[in-house]
């Protein structure tokens, strides 16, 4: 159990240089498998989950260096020899796109238990099945562990996903580099983390049409060159730092270079009166005296936040403006349209004297505004709800303890000292 302790009630004020998307950083490490030329990444976040796939290379075989310090991750596959067997990551979604690279090289790969990311309910493997199925490979049971094998020779297939599924698409990307000719997916998703990946593809020398769009045409190619390749910064972490100067009547700067990417972000955080402005390559939020939820036009409509694939509010930073929606004065309705699990935590909230509504598990409304007491709440195995609770404790005079806040550590790097820096007084109780 790993107890975070927040002394609440101070306002953020300061400027931060947020670490890079473990969204995109994670699918990029995984498609790496693919090339035996030198790999140079930089601005590698310190995370769980790149941790955890930096131990599978080396156990691999691979050749890693990992200067922790200068954020850079210099990797070699080609000293992976050809009976190479490792054990995939556990409790990390990400596992799963290990599979085209694995199979590429080795020929055979095998997830030894489900694929579990956070607990945000059911989380299916079946579309990546078909995805490694269409490109060639057999996938069976076999005891409790998932082996695929190729069966045949990759060729290029056309796929039209029934949801857009973040991963799926990745995997779809990753595994039609390895056939011959063109491939194609329809209903891809295009948040920022898989047009990032498909940056770094390129980069690497494939070729992709349409990235970004909900419709992706990738070229066979296995002659992939040397990259030298620099992660952008985390739309996440940058909103989530955002989220907390408004909760806690704060003004924070947070460096953004791709402003272009938060027009619905920014028209999220007007919903409960706070703005924010974008200027020479920072962001910053600059609380007002109290966050009211702004009413509609239509104004016997409930305010509401929809979260859904991209170019939607990602389901992702739900929990942040859930945060928000308890902090200001007035209702709101929160809509998660991707998770069925994954807002059954509102419960916590409660302890800290919050005023929730769940009206079935896709949808919760906030009665925001009351006056909120410190206290002790256990978040769930999802990284964003122990960031939304860390952000209402942050808002609370007094001290407050989050239990079970380590998921937080599967995506941001120095979460904790740069929230101290910002002027909250938060320590690690492990
Ligand atoms: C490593 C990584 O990149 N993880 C992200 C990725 O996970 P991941 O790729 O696992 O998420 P998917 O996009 O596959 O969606 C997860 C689940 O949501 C449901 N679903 C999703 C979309 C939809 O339109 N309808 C629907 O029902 C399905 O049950 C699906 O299994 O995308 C999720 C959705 O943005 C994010 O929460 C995760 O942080
Ligand atoms: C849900 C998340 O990650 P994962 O898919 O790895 O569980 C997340 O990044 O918020």
């Amino acid at each position: 159990m790993t107890a975070l302790r927040v002394r609440g009630g101070q306002k953020l004020v300061g400027k931060i240089d947020p670490s890079a998307n473990k969204n995109a950083v994670l699918p990029v490490l995984c498609a790496t498998l693919l090339s035996d030329a030198p790999i140079m990444l930089r601005n590698v976040p310190e995370i769980t989950d790149v941790t955890r796939i930096h131990a599978f290379f080396t156990e691999l075989g691979s050749t890693v260096e990992w200067d922790k310090q200068a954020k850079t991750l210099r990797i070699d596959h080609s000293t992976i020899p050809s009976s190479a067997k490792a054990k995939l990551p556990q409790a990390m979604r990400a596992s799963i796109m290990m599979i085209p690279g694995l199979l590429a090289r080795l020929g055979e790969a095998r997830l030894e238990h489900e694929v579990k990311g956070c607990t945000l309910g059911a989380r299916e493997i079946d579309p990546h099945v078909q995805v490694f199925k269409a490109f060639g490979a057999e996938v069976s049971y076999e005891g409790k562990d998932i082996v695929f094998r190729n069966a045949r020779k990759a060729e290029g297939t056309r796929m039209w996903l029934e949801y857009a599924s973040v991963t799926t698409t990745e995997n779809f990307i990753i595994s039609a580099l390895t056939a011959t000719g063109t491939s194609q997916i329809v209903n891809a998703a295009c948040e920022p983390h898989v047009q990032e990946m498909c940056t770094f593809l390129e980069q690497m020398g494939g070729t992709i049409r349409g990235k970004g769009t909900s419709m992706v045409s990738i070229d066979g190619f296995r002659d992939f060159k040397e990259v030298d390749y620099t992660f952008v910064e985390d739309f996440h972490e940058i909103a989530t730092f955002l989220a907390l100067a408004a909760v806690t009547g704060g003004d924070v700067s947070v460096r953004n270079t791709r402003p272009e990417d938060f027009m619905l972000i920014d028209r999220t955080f007007e919903k409960f009166g706070a703005h924010v402005e974008h200027k020479d390559g920072w962001s910053r939020l600059n609380a007002p005296e109290e966050l009211v939820v702004q009413r509609n036009f239509t104004n016997h409509l409930t305010t509401k936040v929809e979260a859904a694939p991209w170019p939607y509010i990602p389901a992702d930073l739900l929990p942040i403006f859930i945060a928000l929606g308890v902090k200001a004065k007035g209702q709101t309705m929160f809509w998660n349209k991707v998770y069925e699990g994954g807002l059954t935590w509102h419960t916590e909230l409660s302890l800290f004297g919050a005023h929730t509504l769940l009206c079935d598990p896709h949808r919760l409304i906030t009665f925001g505004g009351d006056k909120l007491v410190p206290a002790t709440v256990t978040s769930p195995y999802i990284i964003r709800v122990a960031i939304a609770l860390l952000m209402v404790a942050a808002s609370i005079d007094g001290e407050s303890t989050i239990l079970d806040a380590d998921p937080m550590r599967r995506a941001h790097p120095n979460f904790v000292p740069n929230i101290d820096s910002l002027g909250v007084d938060v320590s690690w109780d492990d």
